[in-house]
Formats: C-alpha cells, sequence, structure tokens
C-alpha cells in the first residue's frame, strides 16, 4: 500500500527504453552474416565494427537498459516493461510498445511481456483480496490503415470516434470482462489466430498489422462496497506490438504484400515523427492525426500514461540501416516526456457527497464573514480578502457545475430510449444542446463501445496509496450529473432541507449502476507550458468569413465548427470509456492556455486529416437556474436587475434582496475609467468601475446609515440577493421575452460601440461570445449601461467632474486614436489571407475589385454598419479572424469580467484547492 507512486507518478516521467538484440537466426547464419552489435554494460551498446563508411554515425548509445541475444525475455521484462506495467494497478495508465525491423523479435518479446504482466498482475490480484478487481480486455489490429476489432469475428472495419474528453476511441470495440486468468488466455489465443500473418522473405510468420491489447482494470475497496461512497481506481494497460518497418528490397514483398508493407511503413513514420516532434518538447503541431495507430495511442504518447518501449533489433550487418533507424527512434523516445495520472472512478453518490460537504463548508465560511467594524478600513480590507477567496471558490464550483452539466448531456443521451421518460424530462432541462455528429470522429455516445463513463477529479497524491487502497480524492471541478451539482448548490446555498429532497432525488435513480466518474487524478500540476499544444482549430469557420454557408450554419445556432486538437482534452476530463482515461497534455492546453490558436492557420498541418467536431459555445441551458449573487448597480433600469454578480453570499447565507437605491451618485466611482477603447483589457478597468460603483454605494449607505444585516456584507458594496433565483427571470420578467429584448439590446449596444468609439476587439469578443442566452442578460445590461454611461459622460456632461477621471475627453481623444490604430492592424492583418479569399471578401463587404486601396476600405467598413446585425457578425468574425482570439471555450463571457457564468474552461485543474 503507501503512496501511489508520489515517487514515481505525479511528475513528467521520460519514457522508458530498452533495447533487445536478438542471437543472429538461421537465415543469417546461413549467409554468414556477422554480428555488428555488442551490449556492453546494462545500458550501453556498441557498434563494433569501424567500417570506413559508417565513420560519420555514431557508436555508441546508451538507453534506459539493453539487453543483448543471451538474456530472455523475462529479464527484459523484469527490467524493462514490469515498473510500467504494474502501475496500472495503482489506476495508472500505461503502455508497452514493441518497435523494430520486421523479423527483429517484437512479437517474440511481446508475447512474452503480456504473458508475465498478466500473470504478475493476476498474482497481485490474488494477494489484496481486500480489494475487488475488474478486469476487462479488448484488442484490435490495425492493418492497412483499417481498425479492426480482435475479439470479434467480424472483421468490419471499426470507425475511430473523437470525444472531447476521452480522446480518440474505437467505436463498437468489443471489451471483454474476463472470468479468470484462463479466460483471459483463451481470448488472448483468439486474438493470435485473428490478427493477419504473413510470410515475407524476412520472416515467415511477419505480422502485418500493429496489434493492439487493452487490458482494463478497476479495483476498488471491498469494505466500502455497496455503501454508496465508492471511489475505484480504473485504468488500462496497451500492449503494443508493431508491424515491422521494411524495406520492400529486403522483405521481397509485392503485391498484397507490398500494400501492407507501405501502410506499416506510413504509420511507423508517423509514429517516428510524432516521436521526434515530441522528444524536441512539445512545441508546434504533433500529426497525431496522421494515422490511426498514433491518434488511437496518443496518451501513450507524451500524455496521461506511463510508456515503456522495447525496440528490438537483429544483430546482423546486412540489417545495419534498419538497425541504426530502430536506435534513432529509441534516442528519440528516451526524451519524450509524459504526464501520467491516477485514475480514480467514483460513484455518482460519492461525487455528491463531497460536493455537498464542500459547498456546505463554503457557505459556512461566508457565513462567517460578519463586518464587525465596518468602519474599520483593516478589517474592511481583510474582509475583502477573505470575500474574493470566497469568490474564487463559489466560482470554481459553479465550474464543477458548468462542466456537470455538459456531461449530464452524454448521460442523457446514454440514458435516450432506455430512459426516455420523466427521468428524462426531468433532466433535459439541463441539458446543453449538443453538436451534431458530422463525421466518423465525431464521437457518438450511443454508438460507443461497451466500457463505462468516468468523470474526473483530483487526487491528493499525499494521501495516495501504492498498490491500489483508496486514495484521497480531491474534487477537481468535475462531476457528470450536472443536476446534481446544480440542486446541491442551490440547496446548499439556500436551505438545507432542500438539498436533501434533491439529493435523494438523484440517489434513487439509478445512474451509479451505469455510470462512473473517473477522476483522473493529477498527481503534480504539471511543469509544461500547457498552452502551447492546443490545435483547436477553427476549421471551416475560417472560411465562414468568406463563405455564407458557414454563416448560415452559424445563424442556425450551431455554433462554431471547431477543429479539436488531434490531442484530446486532458486532465479532469471526465472519461467514460475505460480506455480513454488517458489525456494528453496538448489537450490541458486547450482548456487552460491563453494562446490557442482559434484561428491559427499557421498551425495547422495540411497533412492531417481534419477531424470536425461541432461545439457551440458554452452555453447554459435554458431554464437552468443560475446561483449568484449580485452588486446593486442602482435603481435606473425599470425591468432588468443592474446586478453584477461577484459570487457573495450574504452573511447568514439567506436571499436578500438588493435595495433599491437612486444611482445617480452610484455612478460616480472616483477612479472608474471610461475610455471605451482599450479593447478587452479595458473590460477589466471596466469591472472594476462597476464594484467601484458598487462600493461607492454601498459606503454611502454606511454613511446615511442605512447599512441593515440583511442587505450587504461586503465592503465592496456586493448586496446579497437572492443566490438561488433565475437571473433571466429576475432581470426580464419573462424567458419568453428575452430573445426580442436581446435583439434589441444587441442593435442599441452596437450602436452605442459606434457611438462611443469602442475597440473592435471588444465589440467582436463581446457580439460572438454573447449570444443571447438566458444568462447573456446580465451581460448585455451591464454592457448596456456601461456605454450609456459613457455616451453622458461624453457628450452631455453629465457626470459629476468630481468624479469621474480628469482626463475623461483625453480618454476619448485616445480612444478614436486607438480605434484607428486597430483598424490599421486589420488593414494589416487582412494580409492573412489568400488572394482569393481576399477577391471573395470584397466581394462580399462589396467592394469593387478594381477598385484602389481594397483592404483599407475593408478595414474602414468593419464594424461601421450599426443597422445590419448580420453586417455586425461579419465584422466580428473577420476581427476574430484577422486578430486571432482565442477560441470560445478559452474566451469566456467572464472576461467581461463580470463572472455571471462559468467558464467552460476545461477538464483541468480548476477545483477545490483549501
Ligand atoms: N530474442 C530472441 N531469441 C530467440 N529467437 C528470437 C528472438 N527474437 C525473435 N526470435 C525469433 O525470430 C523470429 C522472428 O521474430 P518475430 O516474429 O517476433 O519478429 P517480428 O519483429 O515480430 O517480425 P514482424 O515484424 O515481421 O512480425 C521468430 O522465429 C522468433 O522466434
Amino acid at each position: 500500500m503507501g503512496s501511489v507512486a508520489r515517487d514515481d507518478v505525479g511528475k513528467e516521467e521520460r519514457i522508458l527504453v530498452s533495447v533487445r538484440v536478438r542471437p543472429l537466426n538461421e537465415r543469417e547464419l546461413e549467409r554468414s552474416d556477422v554480428s555488428d552489435w555488442e551490449c556492453i554494460s546494462a545500458d550501453t551498446i556498441v557498434f563494433k565494427n569501424s567500417l570506413p563508411e559508417r565513420s560519420m554515425f555514431p557508436t555508441t548509445y546508451t538507453f534506459d537498459r539493453v539487453f543483448g541475444c543471451e538474456r530472455n525475455t523475462r529479464q527484459v521484462y523484469e527490467e524493462g516493461a514490469k515498473k510500467v506495467s504494474l502501475s496500472v494497478l495503482s489506476g495508472v495508465n500505461s503502455s508497452i510498445f514493441a518497435y523494430g525491423q520486421t523479423s527483429s523479435g517484437k512479437t517474440y518479446t511481446m508475447t512474452g511481456i503480456t504473458k508475465y504482466s498478466v500473470s504478475d498482475i493476476y498474482d497481485y490480484i490474488q494477494k489484496h483480496e481486500e480489494r475487488e478487481f475488474i478486469l476487462k480486455l479488448s484488442a484490435m489490429e490495425i492493418y492497412n490503415e483499417a481498425v479492426r476489432d480482435l475479439l470479434s469475428p467480424d472483421s468490419a472495419p471499426l470507425r475511430l470516434l473523437d470525444d472531447p474528453e476521452k480522446g480518440t476511441v474505437v467505436e463498437k470495440l468489443t471489451e471483454e470482462t474476463l472470468r479468470d486468468q484462463d479466460h483471459l488466455k483463451e481470448l488472448l489465443s483468439f486474438c493470435l489466430d485473428q490478427r493477419q500473418i504473413g510470410e515475407t522473405s524476412l520472416n515467415e510468420m511477419s505480422s502485418r498489422s500493429h496489434q493492439i491489447l487493452r487490458l482494463t482494470i478497476e479495483s476498488s475497496a471491498r469494505e466500502f462496497s455497496g455503501m454508496g461512497n465508492l471511489t475505484t481506481l480504473a485504468a488500462t494497460i496497451n500492449f503494443v506490438d508493431l508491424a515491422g518497418s521494411e524495406r520492400a528490397s529486403q522483405a521481397l514483398t509485392a503485391g498484397s504484400r507490398l500494400k501492407e508493407g507501405c501502410h506499416i511503413n506510413r504509420s511507423l513514420l508517423t509514429l517516428g515523427t510524432v516521436i521526434r516532434k515530441l522528444s524536441k518538447g512539445r512545441n508546434g503541431h504533433i500529426p497525431y492525426r496522421d494515422s490511426k495507430l498514433t491518434r488511437i495511442l496518443q496518451s501513450s504518447l507524451g500524455g496521461n500514461a506511463k510508456t515503456a518501449i522495447i525496440c528490438t533489433m537483429s544483430p546482423a550487418r546486412t540489417h545495419i540501416e534498419q538497425s541504426r533507424n530502430s536506435l534513432l527512434f529509441a534516442s528519440c523516445a528516451k526524451e519524450v516526456v509524459n504526464n501520467a495520472q491516477v485514475n480514480v472512478v467514483t460513484s455518482d453518490k460519492a461525487l455528491v457527497k463531497h460536493l455537498q460537504r464542500e459547498l456546505v463548508r463554503l457557505e459556512s465560511e461566508l457565513r462567517c464573514i460578519v463586518p464587525t467594524s465596518t468602519s474599520n478600513p483593516d478589517a474592511l480590507k481583510e474582509k475583502d480578502v477573505q470575500i474574493r477567496r470566497m469568490e474564487k471558490e463559489m466560482k470554481e464550483l459553479m465550474q464543477q457545475r458548468d462542466l456537470a452539466q455538459s456531461r449530464l448531456e452524454d448521460l442523457l443521451k446514454a440514458l435516450g430510449d432506455d430512459q426516455g421518460s420523466r427521468q428524462s424530462e426531468e433532466l433535459s432541462q439541463y441539458s446543453i444542446p449538443r453538436a451534431p455528429n458530422s463525421s466518423e470522429d465525431t464521437f457518438s455516445t450511443s454508438e460507443s463501445s461497451q466500457s463505462r463513463d468516468f468523470g474526473n477529479a483530483k487526487f491528493d497524491a499525499s494521501s495516495g496509496t501504492k498498490g491500489c487502497t483508496e486514495p484521497h480524492l480531491q474534487l477537481y471541478g468535475k462531476t457528470r450529473e450536472e443536476h446534481a451539482v446544480s440542486f446541491l448548490y442551490h440547496s446548499a446555498s439556500t436551505t438545507s432541507s432542500m438539498g436533501q429532497e434533491e439529493v435523494s432525488y438523484l440517489t434513487s435513480h439509478d445512474f451509479e449502476d451505469h455510470y462512473k466518474e473517473v477522476l483522473c487524478v493529477e498527481m503534480v500540476e504539471p511543469s509544461m507550458n500547457i498552452i502551447k499544444d492546443c490545435n483547436l482549430l477553427l476549421t471551416e469557420e475560417s472560411d465562414s468569413l468568406l463563405s455564407p454557408s458557414i454563416r448560415a450554419q452559424e445563424k442556425e445556432g450551431k455554433g462554431w465548427v471547431l477543429e479539436p486538437s488531434p490531442i484530446p482534452l486532458v486532465k479532469i476530463s471526465s472519461s467514460s470509456r475505460s480506455q480513454a482515461l488517458a489525456r494528453s497534455r496538448s489537450c490541458r492546453a486547450t482548456i487552460t492556455g491563453t494562446s490557442s490558436p482559434w484561428f491559427h492557420e499557421e498551425e495547422e498541418d495540411a497533412d492531417t486529416p481534419p477531424n470536425i467536431f461541432l461545439k457551440d459555445f458554452p452555453r447554459r441551458p435554458e431554464g437552468t437556474k443560475r446561483t449568484h449573487c449580485s452588486i446593486n448597480l442602482g435603481a435606473e433600469s425599470e425591468k432588468c436587475s443592474q446586478d453584477v454578480e461577484l459570487n457573495a453570499h450574504s452573511r447568514d447565507g439567506s436571499i436578500s434582496q438588493a435595495s433599491e437605491q437612486s444611482s445617480d451618485d452610484v455612478l460616480k466611482p472616483r477612479n472608474f475609467k471610461s475610455s471605451p477603447d482599450e479593447g478587452v483589457t479595458n473590460i477589466s478597468n471596466t469591472v472594476e468601475g462597476l464594484k467601484e460603483m458598487a462600493k461607492m454605494q454601498y459606503q454611502k449607505r454606511l454613511a446615511d446609515g442605512q447599512d441593515t444585516e440583511n442587505s450587504t456584507n461586503y465592503d465592496t458594496g456586493v448586496t446579497v440577493k437572492d443566490v438561488c433565483l433565475e437571473p433571466t427571470l429576475e432581470s426580464s420578467q419573462s424567458p419568453s421575452r428575452w430573445p426580442l429584448e436581446f435583439e434589441k439590446k444587441q442593435r442599441d449596444i452596437v450602436e452605442l460601440w459606434h457611438a462611443c468609439s469602442v475597440s473592435l476587439t471588444h465589440r467582436s469578443y463581446f457580439f460572438l461570445l454573447i449570444k443571447g442566452d438566458p444568462t447573456d442578460s446580465f451581460y448585455t445590461e451591464v454592457e448596456y449601461r456601461r456605454l450609456c454611461f459613457l455616451k453622458n459622460s461624453s457628450s452631455e456632461g453629465s457626470v459629476d467632474k468630481t468624479t469621474v477621471d480628469a482626463d475623461q475627453n483625453g480618454s476619448f481623444a485616445l480612444s478614436l486614436r486607438n480605434l484607428r490604430r486597430e483598424r490599421e492592424k486589420l488593414c494589416r492583418g487582412l494580409n492573412r489571407f489568400s488572394a482569393a479569399q481576399r477577391v471573395s471578401l470584397y466581394a462580399n463587404w462589396g467592394i469593387a475589385l478594381d477598385s484602389k486601396k481594397r483592404r483599407v476600405q475593408l478595414s474602414r467598413r468593419v464594424w461601421t454598419d450599426t443597422k445590419d446585425m448580420e453586417r455586425a457578425r461579419e465584422s466580428a468574425m473577420l476581427v476574430a479572424k484577422v486578430f486571432r482570439f482565442l477560441e470560445p471555450a478559452q474566451a469566456p463571457k467572464e472576461m467581461f469580467g463580470l463572472s455571471f457564468t462559468q467558464q467552460l474552461t476545461s477538464r483541468r485543474s480548476f477545483g477545490w484547492r483549501r
């Protein structure tokens, strides 16, 4: 027991690379081939014969281990694979590859490694009766770039599907639950029979396909089984026997053998490229998608898995080129860093309980923040800090909820027809519209393979265990049943009785029987820049700037068409199928990064087959409630609340309606920078301004002696409002009226942007993000008011001169100047488009192709038509394209600083850091 490898998991870890040299075989001996290689120590192999023509090649190679021909497979396993292999018992994904030239001994080695691993795994299981184990096997081969199920007699090729969270999954892949070791052996021999074997001049029994045997192991403490708080470790191990690289001339292949050889070499080439690129760090595009092999094994290559590679080689001089190639491959592989995590599955009940506890804790912490001496500035400051911390934690909690929400949709889909009745109806109000499946690469829950659903959480390595004991969980922003979290959150925020009611509702359903959460455990914070490799690429969307059809698609509400990184989402992601527990680091990039090339054409790899899946902007489903607290900005609006959510609670945790108050003086923040032209960065100023307004309001109330117990608890003026009310209903009275209202507000805002010379960047971000969801009412309202305020302050001089920055007028001048610069930049940026694209753009924007300075004309037209919303949309898209905005997931509405909705950032490490 002990820790699950705080020592050996939880940090970046290099791939374990060994080289095995087989003895000269009969054919080689017959033709008096000589052995050129010698293992001179446990980790070094040298080229013995210094042929003059070879002098430019290195003669000495060092790896983690080298095995000469006198070493047997047991030794190879013990020293070169065992550690990696058995980590699967600790909930860590692992993979063992055999790589090498044809006839170099890959199958020979891998068969032994699999046998010894399985035997050790069953040994372990026998010795740990306190835990219950479930083992499952799936097996596939990739033959001529087609994936086949080796556990099924049906040889129809299987599709690969991309799941944003689980990565690449093989559709309809059989997964057999194992009864015992004999059953496993039986299945393995069945696989062997199924595998494509052919004779070449180098190997009578040459494997013509890549074989992946995948064993999934789940384990949980028997002590807790049936108690509802079950936590399970779940991980997979892949035994990968690659097809051998070969030279047609040497292998004397022709016809179908030759074709096989081409496919084999091509996928091995991709594997080599992936390894080579990874060995140089994770910068740039990694072409996982260029072959099925690398797609399927992506997480084992620089991702969430421990990996061992055994390179096999023949010592014969005739194979020197191939042997060197293998050694070069091994040398690159040595540099590749993985980041394995412990994958923990928790039952819904356990998850719910945990979340409930967290919510209660947060609530009680909030209650403790009683303003004892509001006149004491130090106390106020301290409370301010406390509140901000609270805000952060609450926000994280809400992020959990939103993530859960997205998971719920999967769940609903899975429940689909079976449980389409009442339960579905009740839950569906929380579901998020899902992107339609568009291609083979689009993940379809209902059709996908037979394994179980998992979610994620974060694992506290310090209390992890070696072997398979229950780890101490630290949930990280992850839950599957959004409604559970949502209910919990609401309930914890309001009344505990309601919470219990909702929890019992949840548990009364049999979700736990069907679904589990894999808590993908992060052992350490990754130190690498997880941002770089994110390849969330807008595919057709780039062209949609030019193409009306894509605009139409956008219009139809399909959202943005994004191409996910070939690298799947990571870390905290909820992975539902067993093998998909792995996450690659670059996906985390997708999540947390700030430099993801949303429209970054340059990073697209033309060779990589596109894999499009449709993804909506993060949206809150209609009808879901949002928990929020608010700042009262004043009583200007009759129908829309002016609440700015700051995620604070009243000190007694109760709902308290912000008192309406005359706002004139509230709208006079001392430091409110009203310059509208500073683009997105200025938004934080705006928000600061809004907070400042609230603060002033509060201070005024203090001065007026109006500070009542119920009205506020926060020195920055947060007036605690109903933490459970649906903001939309509150702000717009009726949800049905909201779309119309939004449309009108949007038009007004577009006019005001123009009038206030607001930055193009800001306009575009706002326009693209705020699309009229019910929860957007806040953003819309605040933006509208902000702009009105700016407009008034500039044109009418209505703002109190003592409270507005002295350089107000200067600010507006600056706005204009900056706007001009932005247009110039836009004009330059249009160079990014190809000539053909530009022509299409000009045509679309009504610019004569024979006119002069067309780019200047275009840049001047962008965001000038304030009446035509379609034009506004095109403007936004064009700016987004040229300025390379963040992709939507990374450009949450919170960028407007108001924190109304949760950033659907990622499956990554936001969470419950205490
Ligand atoms: N270390 C070894 N000791 C003894 N014999 C070996 C060793 N490695 C391989 N062989 C023998 O060499 C032959 C080829 O091995 P194997 O089929 O494993 O090669 P391979 O790399 O998988 O080839 P291919 O890529 O063509 O499938 C087999 O007959 C095998 O028994």
